[in-house]
């Protein structure tokens, strides 16, 4: 199979959808590889890199989509890039597709077989190609709020660990997943008075067994969002019902009742955020005030990272790659159910039922399930 790799287009996204060793691998199961030129250069991974691997370099973004039958990328594509894709193609990247009537209507009339990393199953009830991207905004998060704590940033001036004499800060995680139980580990490690809400008692007793006494694990009820949000110094919103739109979790009344200059970082941003007030914002430009609230809303915070992000993400993409170039679509998905549930859209028909929920008035879709949709 023809493997097509453009550099990402995303504000300050520096993160490439191949490391040059998952090339080497692509070469060595006897496919081709195309590189955008200076696709993976902000981040070491050179043109000459590439083509020692074995890939070729193309000039442009749209000689590779023109080439390539499947295209790897990290991000969800921008307009642009969506208006390259054809039928026939695989398009394995995030897509995040509930929250985004235009990127959905899009690939719909492209036609191409979208695959979404983020609803990629495992065995244990996971989201595998999350996961990395999780791990890193999680504990990416606790840094965040720790900088736009300080007083400069337009933050309270609180120190999370505090000192000896003067108490730490209130940190506040809604959702205890990845990117919670993340975040969890940074904030106890900086010494953190730390509150974990989720409403899944089995993901609380796991955590309880992780942290022990470091943090406190608490179901989550409006009751308990009222009352640790108005106490918090940074609150992370990291819940997740996958492949849907996040739910409102905090509304603008809960923001306005928070101490003046705490520190909101959305990590579900991405999903279209889980706090009332939350819009998308980029690395350049990263939070903006509500309330006296700060608010930082990176919707592609692993990109912040993008080496680590970059090699961490190639690890879990490069199997299911792999058994996409090496069987082809539809056999691939046909092997494997975890697969077939990654599938978002194929041949003009969406795929995935959370996006249809929430896209389905607004966008005239049609829902077929995956397992129908690659058997036409
Ligand atoms: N902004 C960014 O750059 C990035 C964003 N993300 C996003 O972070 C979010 C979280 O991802 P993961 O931790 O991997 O998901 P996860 O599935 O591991 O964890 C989500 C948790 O939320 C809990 N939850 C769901 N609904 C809830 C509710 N109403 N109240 C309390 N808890 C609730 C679930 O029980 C689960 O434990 C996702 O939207 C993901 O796409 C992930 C990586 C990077
Ligand atoms: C998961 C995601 O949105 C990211 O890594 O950018
Ligand atoms: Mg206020």
């Amino acid at each position: 199979m023809i493997v097509g790799v453009p550099k990402e287009i995303k504000n300050h996204e520096y993160r490439v959808g191949l490391t040059t060793a998952a090339v080497k691998e692509f070469i060595s199961h006897g496919h081709s590889v195309l590189i955008e030129t200076g696709a993976g250069s902000a981040i070491g991974f050179t043109d000459e890199l590439y083509e020692s691997a074995g890939a070729t370099i193309m000039s442009s973004a749209e000689a590779v989509f023109t080439k390539a039958e499947m295209i790897v990328k990290v991000k969800e594509p921008q307009p642009n890039e969506c208006n390259m894709l054809r039928e026939g193609q695989i398009l394995y990247t995030y897509l995040h597709l509930a929250p985004d009537p235009v990127q959905t209507q899009l690939l719909v009339d492209s036609k191409a077989s979208c695959i979404a990393y983020e609803t990629v199953t495992d065995r244990f009830g996971g989201l595998p190609l999350l996961a990395p991207m999780s791990e890193v905004a999680g504990r990416m998060s606790v840094q965040a709020g720790a900088h736009y704590l300080e007083k400069s940033h337009g933050g309270s001036g609180t120190l999370l660990g505090g000192v000896p004499g003067v108490a730490s800060g209130k940190v506040l995680i809604i959702g205890g997943g990845v990117v919670g139980t993340n975040a969890a580990k940074m904030a106890v490690g900086l010494g953190a008075d730390v509150t974990v809400l989720d409403r899944s008692l089995p993901r609380l007793r796991e955590l309880d067994d992780i942290f022990s006494s470091q943090i406190r694990t608490v179901y989550s009820t409006e009751d308990a969002i009222d009352y640790y949000s108005s106490r918090a110094d940074l609150i992370i919103g990291a819940v997740l019902v996958p492949g849907a739109t996040a739910p409102k979790l905090l509304n603008a009344q809960h923001i306005k009742k928070m101490k003046p200059g705490s520190v909101l970082v959305d990590v579900a941003i991405d999903q279209g955020g889980c706090f009332e007030t939350s819009k998308a914002t980029t690395h350049q430009d990263p939070v903006y005030i509500i309330d006296d609230v700060v608010h930082y809303c990176v919707a592609n915070m692993p990109g912040g990272v993008a080496r680590t992000s970059t090699i961490a993400l190639n690890n879990a993409t490069l199997p299911f790659g792999l058994a996409l170039a090496n069987k082809g679509l539809k056999q691939a998905m046909l092997d494997d159910q975890h697969l077939l549930n990654g599938l978002n859209v194929h041949k003009g028909l969406v795929t995935y039922k959370a996006v249809v929920d929430a896209l389905g008035s607004q966008l005239n879709l049609t829902y077929c399930p995956a397992l129908q949709a690659i058997a036409m």
